[in-house]
Parts: C-alpha cells; sequence; structure tokens
C-alpha cells in the first residue's frame, strides 16, 4: 500500500481543516456510554488547535438514513469532547449551508467547531459530489481520522478529498501503521482468533489470515459449522448448512499452508438460549440433540490461552462466546485474560472483542484496541479502505 501524507506533512497553521472524525458513540437516554472514539480523536485535535488551525469537526452518529433525528444529533459528544480538550467547542445544528460558513469564517486560530450528524443528508451515504462539495467549501484541507468509517465511501469520508488537499490524522495512521505491520511483517509465532456469530461474516478474513498466520483459532458460534464439517453432531448448535464446504476448506487449506487450524474440543451446551438455561460441558463430538453449543469448553480454554501466550502476535476479532450472558462468558473471559498475560503483541479488532476485554478489564494491557469493528475486519481481510485511498500519496 501506497504511505499516505498525515498531517505531519503538511503546514495546517491559520488555516480552515475539515477534520473527519467517528465520533459513533453508544448512547442511553442522551447520554453517552462509552467515550472511548472521543478520546482517541484528541491527538490529532490538539495538534491541530496548538499548531493554530481552525478545526472543524465532522461525524456521523448511528444511522439516521438521510433524516434529522433527535436522538442522533451531536450534542452530547460536543459538551463531551469540550470537557476532554478543555476547550470550548462550538457545536452547529448544522453541517452544510449559510450559517455554517458564517460560523466557520469567523473562526480564530485554535477554534474547534463540532457540526451537526453528517448522516442527516442523504447525500452522505451516497457519496454525492454535491454535498462533497458543499463540504469542501468549508476548508482549506481535509484530515480523515475516522478509522471507524474508513470503510464508508461516503461524502465526508472519501468523495470531499476529490475537492482538497486531504492527509491522515493521528488515529488513522497509527491504526493503519499498526494493522499493516502486523499483516505485512507478523512477528512469529503469529495467531489469529476469530470468533462472533457467523461464518458468512468472516469468510473474507480467515482466508487472508489463513495466507499470513501460523495459528488460526476459531471460536464462538462459527465453531459450530467447522464441528460439523469435521463429521460430529452439533445439535441445535449455530450451523450454516451452506458454509460447511467451504468450512472444509478451510481447515484444507490450512494444512496445505502449514498453518496449525484450531477448533474448539469441548463446549458448553445450553437446553435453551438464556441466562436460566440449564448447561453442562461435553466434548464437541458428544452435543445432545436439542442442546446448543453457546460458549467453548475449559479444555479449549485452556488450549488457546496456552497458545496465546507462546504467541509473539496475536490479533483477535470476535468473542468465543454469547459473553453477554456470564454462564457463558468464561471462554472469551479465559482468552481476554491469555491475552491480557501473553508477552506477544496483542491487538483487538473492535467491536464485541473490544466490548470484551473491557468487560472484563483487560483493556489496559493490550497493546492495540482498535476503534473499528467493521473496518479492522476488512483491513484485515486486504481489502482497500476507500476513505484511505482518497487521502494523497506521500
Ligand atoms: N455459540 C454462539 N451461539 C450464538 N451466538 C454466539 C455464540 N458465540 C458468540 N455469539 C454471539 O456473537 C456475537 C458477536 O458476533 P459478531 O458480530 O460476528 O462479532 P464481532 O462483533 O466481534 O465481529 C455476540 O453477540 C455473541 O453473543
Ligand atoms: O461503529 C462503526 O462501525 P463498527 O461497529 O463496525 O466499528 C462505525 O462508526 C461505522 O458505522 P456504520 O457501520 O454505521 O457505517
Amino acid at each position: 500500500m501506497n504511505e499516505k501524507k498525515s498531517i505531519n506533512d503538511v503546514e495546517v497553521a491559520g488555516k480552515r481543516v475539515f477534520v473527519r472524525v467517528d465520533f459513533n458513540v453508544p448512547m442511553e437516554d442522551g447520554k453517552i456510554t462509552d467515550d472511548t472514539r472521543i478520546r482517541a480523536a484528541l491527538p490529532t485535535i490538539k495538534q491541530l488547535v496548538d499548531s493554530g488551525a481552525k478545526v472543524i469537526l465532522a461525524s456521523h452518529l448511528g444511522r439516521p438514513k438521510g433524516e434529522v433525528v433527535e436522538d442522533m444529533r451531536l450534542t452530547a459528544v460536543g459538551v463531551r469532547l469540550a470537557e476532554l480538550l478543555g476547550k470550548p467547542v462550538t457545536k452547529l445544528d448544522e453541517s452544510i449551508g449559510d450559517t455554517v460558513k458564517h460560523t466557520v469564517n469567523a473562526m480564530a486560530d485554535g477554534d474547534v467547531v463540532l457540526l451537526e450528524n453528517v448522516r442527516f443528508h442523504k447525500g452522505e451515504e451516497k457519496n454525492d459530489a454535491q454535498l462533497a462539495q458543499q463540504f469542501a467549501e468549508l476548508a482549506e484541507l481535509y484530515v480523515n481520522d475516522a478509522f471507524g468509517a474508513a470503510h464508508r465511501a461516503h461524502a465526508s469520508t472519501a468523495g470531499i478529498a476529490n475537492y482538497l488537499p486531504a492527509v491522515s490524522g493521528l488515529l488513522l495512521q497509527k491504526e493503519l501503521d499498526v494493522l499493516g505491520k502486523a499483516l505485512s511483517t507478523p512477528e512469529r509465532p503469529f495467531t489469529a482468533i476469530i470468533g462472533g456469530s457467523k461464518v458468512k461474516d468472516k469468510i473474507g478474513v480467515i482466508n487472508h489470515l489463513l495466507e499470513k498466520c501460523d495459528n488460526l483459532i476459531i471460536g464462538g458460534g462459527l465453531a459450530y459449522t467447522f464441528a460439523k464439517a469435521k463429521g460430529f453432531e452439533i445439535g441445535n448448535s449455530l450451523l450454516e448448512e451452506d458454509k460447511i464446504e467451504l468450512a472444509k476448506e478451510f481447515m484444507q487449506k490450512a494444512k496445505d499452508k502449514g498453518v496449525n487450524f484450531y477448533t474448539p474440543i469441548d463446549t458448553v451446551v445450553a437446553d435453551k438460549f438464556s441466562k436460566d438455561a440449564t448447561i453442562k460441558v461435553v466434548d464437541v463430538d458428544a452435543i445432545p440433540a436439542d442442546w446448543m453449543g453457546l460458549d467453548i469448553g475449559p479444555k479449549t480454554t485452556e488450549l488457546y490461552a496456552k497458545v496465546i501466550k507462546e504467541s509473539k502476535l496475536i490479533i483477535w476479532n470476535g468473542p468465543m462466546g454469547v459473553f453477554e450472558m456470564d454462564v457463558f462468558a468464561n471462554g472469551t473471559k479465559g482468552v481476554a485474560q491469555a491475552m491480557a498475560d501473553t508477552e506477544g503483541y496483542t491487538v483487538i479488532g473492535g467491536g464485541d472483542s473490544a466490548a470484551a476485554v473491557e468487560k472484563f478489564n483487560v483493556a489496559s494491557k493490550m497493546d492495540h484496541i482498535s476503534t473499528g469493528g467493521g473496518a479492522s475486519l476488512e483491513f484485515m481481510e486486504g481489502k482497500d479502505l476507500p476513505g484511505v485511498t482518497a487521502l494523497n500519496d506521500k
């Protein structure tokens, strides 16, 4: 991949800079429940402020589908950002138009303005050229620091780069550096752990990582399609019938490439999908009919922990079981703990795995927690990210 210019490669003093961030934070009753993504953007914002730029921030929040949705305004985000920055943030109720133009033209060096949710405009997700130009007119430089949305080709993540010099922010650059280096020159043994619910969502990443890693560990709901492919009965566990052949192909590819392919050897089964279910631990070849596998078992957890501890680089995407329910959280917890204990370099691929290391209080022990779930997955599939491709080469 070509190296992209960053804010360290351009002059920003006195310039109006349109910075696309990913402030798509979880909210409950109008309150932010996790401000990780806001904190992650601070280094870029601070550096621009300290360098005398006029910082115009833009983000989406949720999926308002081109309509104004009151609950999806960025007002609470603006308040939180001002607290974290320790300076005022002017939050506007629009992201384009005369009021916005007027406000940004009156900014002093070092000022920070936060625009309204860009997805209130239909053109955002359509990557509409007219909307992209309206964003571009506000500024003299475009900075993309929204790694979490870099897999989207939208007006504020990609289209705008057609009309302004376009560079990456520090967060985007760091994400690309860590994930890029891990995949191009991994320290070995390199272990990839793939969990979550569906094989369908992880086909690309498993396929790509099989080219790169030494150990591939499978857990979560998708493990049962692999168990079925190995010829075991899996009761009522998650099964993607149409992916059984593919699962077989993956296991054959691993063999051909000399990759150790680990699937669960035992599993926690339940008589229903509920925290009040009756549960027991069985070997993977002994799942009773009418029961469903909802977590990896203790022998599997121990095996996976051993592999993790013997690895120099570990990338983890997707939980080992239904970790939202405590009775099915032990496998995910055990993997999280092994990630905390290993001396290897640990990378969490966003999404539910990031939530899991938070839940089990080991987030601070990880070397890198990606701010993008979908984006890090697509990157690990070897796909180009439109929000990155759009930026200027060095
Ligand atoms: N054995 C299982 N059966 C059903 N669902 C599972 C199982 N193991 C994990 N899950 C669910 O998978 C979900 C996460 O899947 P997914 O969205 O694919 O992962 P990620 O967000 O990490 O990419 C979690 O909500 C978890 O409860
Ligand atoms: O939260 C996000 O994605 P993620 O949950 O996959 O990390 C990003 O902000 C992208 O949002 P989108 O999936 O609505 O485009």
